[in-house]
Parts: structure tokens; C-alpha cells; sequence
């Protein structure tokens, strides 16, 4: 059993304007102890992804489809009980620390709420807990009584780690946890979340547009674009070789920093995503796809196996020979 299941997952907005579906269909497995990446362009579905893991969407979107975590349906649990799940099973680090934080409660008592929450720890306990937890993502226990504001952006992420680990999760979500940073303290907090998860055997599933991080720090990569994962497999093979023309775009748009052996500049891939209210018919990134095919704008192409290995891809050139009628069925 994985530690994680995702099974055709829907998360459709309800909005004045109409629904947006924002998630279509998506399905993954993360095993215990694996760390993997959610790649994708802005507003193609990931933090829509990140937040029904643990229903944390507003009240007007409407979710299909399962989510199992460690053999639990997370979709119909009680309150209660997903309480219990949040924070103590899986716990989430949101981007932009400043935004995450209460800029007028001190940062020690922010970490101390879950641990109150989930355990029966007594208040010196807590507090002895709290000033381990800063300690360990890189900040002196003192600073536990400091406000928000007065923490560098590197400095609150720490402390947003800090938070995540304070009730001893199974499974960390991090939501472009580096994005609003410089790209010295980018690496640094990458290196600190690598050391934390690998140190304590949790499992990560970590979301960022920047393909050439979530290849240096996953194991496996997904890539998402309009609401559905198009290609996930190992990172390496995903980033080095992408099979779906937009896995190669997004690869192509974020080449590793400093690895000579990579000689790609970044390439811009043309156009915008589609608005999910309005996706384009057949495959919703034909009309930017430089390998589109005659019918790309007429059969939506299921995740489908690719041919030689550990890999999955939706676009008509990793489908076998045989037709058109297998394009969206899914595989046996
Ligand atoms: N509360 C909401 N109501 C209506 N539509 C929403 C809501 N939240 C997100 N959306 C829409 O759902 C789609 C997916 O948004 P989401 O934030 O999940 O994308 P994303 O890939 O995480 O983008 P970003 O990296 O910019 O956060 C977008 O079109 C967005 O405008």
C-alpha cells in the first residue's frame, strides 16, 4: 500500500462566472519514504492539488474522485479524525512564509500550536520542543520569541519547516517553498528540506514551476498542465528526456544551473496556458504543441505507459500503433 493514493481526482471551482475545473482526473501514488515533484505553469492546478490533499479548498470547490492516505479515505473522513491527520500525518509548507505566518503572534508560539493540538505535552515540554524544533532547521532557540517581521524571508521558511515538523508528519507537502526567495537562500532551504526528510524518513510531495529544482531534489516527477498530470516518471529520466512535448518545454525552459554537461539555454515555450474554463478541444496543449498532429485537437489522449519503462505520458506519440480507438481508454 502507498503512503499516498490519489485516484481520478476532480476539483471543480464553483465561481459566478461558472465552473472551473481546475483538476481533472489526476491520479499518483507516493510510496513511503519518496519524494515527488508536481511540476507545471502557473494556475495549471498544483496548489488546487496541494490544498485537497488535505480539504483545505474553500467551500465552493466541489471534489471527486479518492484520496487515501496511509489506507485512509481522506474525502469522506470525519472532521474530527482530519483533524487528527493534519499536522500529525501530512503537513503542508505554503509558499511566501510572510503570508503563512500571524504577523502578531510570536513565531515560538505559532510552532507550539499543533504540538499542543496533537500531544498531551505539558507547557515546559512544549517549550523545550519548540526551541529543538528551531534549532534544527538552522535558528537559534531564542528567536522563538520573535515576531514574524522581524525574520528575514529564508529565516520564516525555516520557521514554516519548523511548524511542519513539529508533530512528527509522515508526509511533507511543500508548495514553492523557495519561490519568493533569492537564489543563495533557495538552496539553502532545498538543501535544509533534503537533510529533514532523508534524516527523519518522511516522504515529500513538492510542487514548483521550476522543473530543475524538483529534478535535483525528487526522486519521481509529475508534470501538470491544465488540470491533468501529462508525464510522470523517475526525475531523472523526466527531466533529462521528457516524452511529452510539454515535459521537453518545461525541461527546456529550466536547464540545471552550473552541470556543464548540460549545454541547453533556457528556451520560452510561445503562448499562455489555457483559462480552465475555456480548454481547447482534443488535448488542451495542442494549440501549443510544436509535434501536434492532425487529430491532436480532437482526442484527449489518456496517462498512458510509455514504451520502455517506469514511465507514463498523455500524447499520441508514446501510444502504440494500434489507432485512434485506444487514444482514451485507459491501459489494462
Ligand atoms: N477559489 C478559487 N475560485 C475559483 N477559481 C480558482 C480558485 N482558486 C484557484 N482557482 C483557479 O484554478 C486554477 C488552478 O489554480 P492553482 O492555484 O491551483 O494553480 P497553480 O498551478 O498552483 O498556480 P500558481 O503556481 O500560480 O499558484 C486557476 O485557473 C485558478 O485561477
Amino acid at each position: 500500500m502507498s503512503l499516498l493514493e490519489v485516484d481520478d481526482l476532480t476539483v471543480t471551482y464553483r465561481t459566478g462566472g461558472g465552473d472551473v475545473p481546475a483538476v481533472r482526473g489526476v491520479s499518483f501514488a507516493l510510496e513511503a519514504g519518496q519524494k515527488l515533484g508536481l511540476a507545471g505553469e502557473s494556475g495549471c492546478g498544483k496548489s488546487t492539488m496541494a490544498l485537497a490533499l488535505l480539504r483545505l479548498l474553500p467551500k465552493t470547490a466541489r471534489l471527486t474522485g479518492e484520496i487515501r492516505f496511509d489506507g485512509e479515505d481522506i474525502l469522506t473522513m470525519s472532521w474530527g479524525r482530519l483533524r487528527a491527520v493534519r499536522w500529525a500525518g501530512a503537513s503542508i509548507v505554503f509558499q511566501g512564509a510572510m503570508h503563512s505566518l500571524n504577523a502578531v503572534q510570536r513565531i515560538g508560539a505559532q510552532i507550539a500550536e499543533p504540538i499542543r493540538l496533537h500531544s498531551k505535552a505539558t507547557e515546559a515540554e512544549i517549550r523545550r520542543k519548540t526551541g529543538e524544533l528551531l534549532e534544527h532547521v538552522g535558528l537559534p532557540a531564542r528567536r522563538a520569541d520573535a515576531y514574524p517581521h522581524e525574520l528575514s524571508g529564508g529565516q520564516r521558511q525555516r520557521v514554516m519547516i519548523a511548524m511542519a515538523l513539529a508533530c512528527d508528519p509522515k508526509l511533507i507537502v511543500a508548495d514553492e517553498p523557495t519561490t519568493a526567495l533569492d537564489v543563495m537562500i533557495q538552496a539553502q532551504i532545498l538543501t535544509l528540506i533534503e537533510s529533514l526528510v532523508a534524516e527523519q524518513d518522511i516522504s515529500l510531495l513538492m510542487i514548483s514551476h521550476d522543473l530543475s529544482v524538483l529534478a535535483d531534489t525528487c526522486d519521481r516527477l509529475a508534470v501538470m498542465y491544465a488540470g491533468r498530470i501529462v508525464e510522470e516518471g523517475p526525475a531523472a529520466a523526466v527531466f533529462g528526456a521528457a516524452r511529452h512535448p510539454y515535459g521537453q518545454a518545461l525541461a527546456a525552459a529550466f536547464p540545471r544551473i552550473g552541470d556543464p554537461a548540460s549545454r541547453r539555454r533556457p528556451q520560452g515555450l510561445a503562448g499562455d496556458p489555457p483559462d480552465p474554463a475555456e480548454l481547447p478541444t482534443g488535448c488542451a496543449f495542442h494549440p501549443r504543441c510544436p509535434a501536434r498532429l492532425d487529430h491532436c485537437d480532437r482526442v484527449d489522449p489518456a496517462l498512458w505507459p510509455t514504451a520502455d519503462d517506469d514511465r507514463r505520458a498523455a500524447c499520441v506519440h508514446v501510444l502504440p500503433d494500434e489507432g485512434l480507438s485506444l487514444l482514451t481508454k485507459e491501459p489494462a
